[in-house]
C-alpha cells in the first residue's frame, strides 16, 4: 500500500519554494485531469474504474487539513502569492490560473480558459468572465494602495469570449471617495487588445478597521 501524503514539518525559504513547486505541479496535473474529464467520451465502465482510482487518490491526501479562513504557510497575505486562489492560484484545479502583472496605471491579467469554463459552446461562461474581472479589480485596488472588497460589480457582455484563446484582462482604479474605490475593467484577446469583449465597472470598499479585524483575524486584505 502507498504511504500517506503528509505536509512537511519545517518551513524554511527553501522548503517553501519546494512546497510551492510541488503544489503548482499537482495543480497543473489536476487541471489536466479536469480538462480530460470534461472532454472524454469514455464509456460508463471506464468512467466507473476512473472514479474508483480518483477516490483512492483523494484518500491519500491525508495529514492536517487547513481550517476555514486559515492562511496557508505557502501564501503571502495580504497582497502576495495565493497558491489556492480559484483565479490566480497555481495549486487550484479551478483556476486558469491567471497571471497578474502591473500595467501602467493598473494591472493586467493573462490566461487561457479551457472547456471546463464553457458557457455557450466554444465560449467562456459569463460568470467566469465576472470572476476574472472581480479578482483583477481587487488587485488594482491593492496596487493603488487601497486593499478593498467588492460591494458592486456590473458587467457588460459585448461579444462572446473565446475558449482556448490567450486573453488579456485589464483593470484600473478610476476614482475614490472616502473608503469607496471605483474600478474599471475589460477582457479582450491578446491578439486584438482593442476589441473589448466584456467591460465592467465596480465599487470596492475598504472595510473600516473594526469590521476588517472581525472579518480577517489573521490579517486584513
Ligand atoms: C488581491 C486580490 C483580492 C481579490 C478579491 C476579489 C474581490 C472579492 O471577491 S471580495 C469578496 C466579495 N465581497 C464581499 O464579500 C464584500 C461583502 N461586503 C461587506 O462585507 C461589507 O460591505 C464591507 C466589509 C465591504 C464594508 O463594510 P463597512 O466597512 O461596514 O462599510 P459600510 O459602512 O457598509 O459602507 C461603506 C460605504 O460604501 C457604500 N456602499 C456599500 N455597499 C455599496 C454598494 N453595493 N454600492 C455602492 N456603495 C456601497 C456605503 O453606502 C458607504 O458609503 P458612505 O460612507 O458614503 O455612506
Amino acid at each position: 500500500m502507498n504511504a500517506p501524503l503528509t505536509e512537511p514539518s519545517s518551513t524554511t525559504t527553501e522548503d517553501l519554494g519546494h512546497q510551492r513547486a510541488a503544489i503548482a505541479a499537482l495543480g497543473h496535473e489536476l487541471r489536466a485531469l479536469v480538462d480530460a474529464t470534461v472532454r472524454t467520451a469514455a464509456p460508463a465502465e471506464a468512467l466507473h474504474r476512473m472514479t474508483d482510482e480518483v477516490r483512492r487518490l483523494t484518500g491519500r491526501l491525508t495529514g492536517r487539513r487547513r481550517l476555514r479562513a486559515e492562511i496557508p504557510a505557502v501564501d503571502v497575505f495580504p497582497g502576495g502569492v495565493r497558491m489556492y486562489s480559484p483565479v490566480t492560484g497555481p495549486g487550484s484545479p479551478l483556476a486558469p490560473p491567471m497571471r497578474v502583472t502591473p500595467d501602467g496605471d493598473g494591472v493586467v491579467g493573462h490566461c487561457t480558459l479551457g472547456i471546463a469554463h464553457e458557457g455557450p459552446p466554444g465560449y467562456v461562461h459569463g460568470g467566469m468572465s465576472a470572476m476574472l474581472l472581480d479578482e483583477l479589480m481587487g488587485w488594482a485596488c491593492y496596487g493603488a494602495g487601497t486593499p478593498a472588497m467588492t460591494v458592486s460589480l456590473r458587467t457588460r457582455y459585448h461579444q462572446p469570449v473565446p475558449l482556448e484563446t490567450p486573453l488579456r484582462v485589464h483593470a484600473r482604479v478610476t476614482g475614490t471617495e472616502d473608503r469607496k474605490i471605483f474600478v474599471a475593467g475589460s477582457i479582450s484577446t491578446e491578439q486584438d487588445r482593442t476589441a473589448e469583449l466584456v467591460t465592467a465597472d465596480a465599487v470596492f470598499v475598504s472595510p473600516d478597521p473594526d469590521r476588517a479585524r472581525a472579518l480577517f483575524p489573521d490579517g486584513a486584505p
